[in-house]
């Protein structure tokens, strides 16, 4: 008797999450029948009264061909051009595919500040929830066009995790190029396929490679998306979509963890962001911090590294080396050094009150360790 993911099988909204290499060709161009066949399996669903938000990535890889280009170009420029091009493309193949089924969809391209600025986070939430609603399917990318390398997702596989919590989905299915997680890189002999992961133990021994020729981010950031997701998660290829959506027991079935929800911002800062600089810290500014959540004052700052302005994501450091969590911090990296190992108390009172204020305040901290 086949097993059936009850989890999968009950939820009431999923996010779906498709790959570049699911939706387009290696020419570059927009696969219409692999679009279709996957928009057939969605709509099924959607028809049995699941609401489906879907987050395609694919807008650079289907931009490719009417550039002329014979691969994903490294510049940001082209980048952001294939982009523009090829989502435009994408959501007109959606439109059309969907309509078939007479359902009208709905694009909403999300930049990192969508989830990290509270106004901004509302603000999405109430778009998409009013979409569906409406009963419109929500085509969820990343804003590639005006993405740059230090403000973007990146990757499509942790802005579905992220949308799965502004959205409240009950489960994330991610759909690759690949039928599984593998304890390695598929291609090569000995990779053993693996059915579940209950925890991080499960991972232990696998080697989590990099992406195929179109995608980003590769096993990685799927591993990291399923980790941090919150509801159940199953990654499987496109060409087992219907079945992964069954809750049949395809592809890898990964368990939610029992770690607490954390909030939007906190998920965004620890996975979405890229600390712009080091902070580095005493013995016991990392035991207030870690073990007892406290903010970073300047007594236990040691020193600074990198450049980096009041606001920016920064990596807080121990004395071993190792990052312990990230912050927005609130001074720039000039001002640090001689604020360091002051208590807030004298540096009030001998450089006025602005600056009582903590480094890092605990509100805008998220513990890495
Ligand atoms: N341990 C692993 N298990 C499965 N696939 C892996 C593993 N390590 C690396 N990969 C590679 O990850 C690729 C999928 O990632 P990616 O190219 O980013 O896909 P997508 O475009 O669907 O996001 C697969 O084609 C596979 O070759
Ligand atoms: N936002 C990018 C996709 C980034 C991405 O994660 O790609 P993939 O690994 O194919 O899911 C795009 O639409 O081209």
């Amino acid at each position: 008797m086949v097993t059936i993911r009850k989890a999968i099988g009950d939820a009431r909204r999923i996010v779906v999450k498709a790959g570049s290499s699911s939706l387009t060709t290696p020419q570059g161009t927009i696969d219409a029948d692999r679009i279709d066949a996957l928009v057939d399996v969605l709509a099924a669903r959607r028809a049995a009264g699941t609401e489906i938000v879907f987050v395609s990535s694919g807008a650079i890889a289907a931009g490719l061909g009417p550039l002329g280009l014979a691969r994903r170009p490294r510049d940001l420029a082209t980048q952001q051009a294939a982009a523009s091009v090829g989502q435009g493309l994408l959501v007109a193949r959606y439109t059309a595919s969907f309509a078939r089924y007479g359902l009208t969809v709905g694009q909403v391209l999300l930049t990192p500040d969508d989830m990290m600025r509270r106004s901004h986070h509302r603000n999405a939430q109430r778009a998409v929830g009013q979409l569906l609603a409406l009963g419109i399917v929500p085509v969820v990318n990343e804003n590639d066009t005006v993405a740059t390398d230090e403000i973007r997702f990146g990757d499509n596989d942790r802005l579905a995790a992220l949308v799965a919590h502004l959205t409240r989905a009950d489960a994330l299915v991610l759909l690759s190029d690949v039928d599984a997680l593998y304890t390695g890189d598929p291609s090569r002999p000995g990779a053993r396929r693996i059915d579940e992961v209950r925890s991080a133990a499960d991972l232990a021994e696998v080697e989590l490679g990099g992406s195929g020729r179109v995608g980003t981010g590769g096993m990685v950031t799927k591993v990291e998306a399923a980790r941090i997701a919150g509801v159940p998660v199953v990654l499987t290829d496109a060409a087992r979509a219907s079945a992964a959506l069954a809750g049949e027991p395809v592809g890898t079935y990964f368990h939610p963890g029992d770690a607490p929800r954390m909030s939007s911002r906190n998920l965004w800062l620890a996975h979405a962001t890229t600390g712009q600089g080091r902070v580095l810290l005493d013995a016991g500014a990392v035991e207030a911090i870690v073990q007892r959540r406290k903010s970073l004052l300047p007594a236990g700052v040691t020193g600074v590294q990198g450049e980096f302005a009041a606001g920016d994501p920064v990596d807080l450091v121990g004395a071993d080396g190792r990052v312990v969590a990230r912050g927005l911090v609130n001074y720039d990296a000039t001002e640090i050094p001689e604020l360091m190992g002051r208590s807030t108390r004298w540096l009030a009172r001998e450089l006025g009150p602005e600056y009582e204020r903590e480094v890092i305040h605990r509100d805008h901290l998220v513990v890495l360790a």
